[in-house]
């Protein structure tokens, strides 16, 4: 099986975990964009869906399933959203698409993570991928002072501009023991607005995809 079909395979696995009548939290990437068209095929059985992305947005708009906006919603039942990494513990390191800021954001109101990955991103410690930082642009060079000290390599996301206007940094060289507690000196520093680790909150469930099957993990 490809990348693409696992990636497909835990997209429609997670169409399960969605309760008719409710507004579903939708993740970015390619991964999710598989649970998007599978949520499609339920639309008329949910409220809608808060998106973490503008092109998530594009493409649920596109099917005609009704957006709403983080502010407009009390709770949401799930979260479904691929990860770049995922560890043992369910910690993940996210952003490869740039949309860190607002996954977690949503990921943070949702009652369930349930991250949908194919076995590639599993883990046993994270940071052999890049790990993304969203930064205010006038903070960016200092910003990137202050990982160096953590023992990061920043490098500038040439091009990239966040759906919230900001930049991204991937750190390399990172061999990331302890999660949370780089989460939080990393979220520290003044002009970070977001650090691609979601070690504080991780997922509840993850549905891994691997030539065997879909693997569901952390359900009770
Ligand atoms: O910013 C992007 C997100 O964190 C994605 O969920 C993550 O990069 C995984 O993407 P994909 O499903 O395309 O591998």
């Amino acid at each position: 099986m490809t990348q693409d079909e696992l990636k497909k395979a835990v997209g429609w696995a997670a169409l399960k975990y969605v309760q008719p009548g409710t507004i579903v939290g939708v993740g970015t990437g390619s991964t999710a964009a598989h649970f998007i068209d599978a949520l499609a095929t339920v639309k008329h059985q949910i409220e809608g869906a808060v998106s973490s992305s503008d092109a998530s947005s594009e493409k649920l708009r596109g099917y005609g399933i009704p957006l709403f906006s983080l502010n407009q919603v009390d709770s949401l039942a799930i979260y479904v959203d691929g990860a770049d990494e995922i560890n043992g513990h369910m910690q993940m390191i996210k952003g490869g698409g740039a949309a860190l800021t607002r996954e977690k954001i949503i990921a943070a109101v949702a009652d369930k993570f349930i991250c949908i990955a194919d076995a590639s991103k599993q883990v046993d410690i994270l940071g052999e991928f890049p790990l993304p930082v969203e930064v205010i642009p006038m903070a960016r060079a200092y910003v990137a002072r202050q990982l160096v000290k953590l023992g990061g390599l920043p490098e500038y996301r040439q091009g990239v501009v966040t759906d919230n206007g900001n930049l991204i940094l991937d750190v390399r060289n990172l061999r990331i023991i302890d999660p949370v507690d780089l989460e939080n000196k990393i979220n520290a520093i003044p002009g970070v607005v977001t650090v691609g680790l979601f070690a504080r909150r991780g997922a509840d469930i993850a549905l891994i995809g691997s030539a065997d099957g879909v693997r569901v993990i952390g359900e009770k």
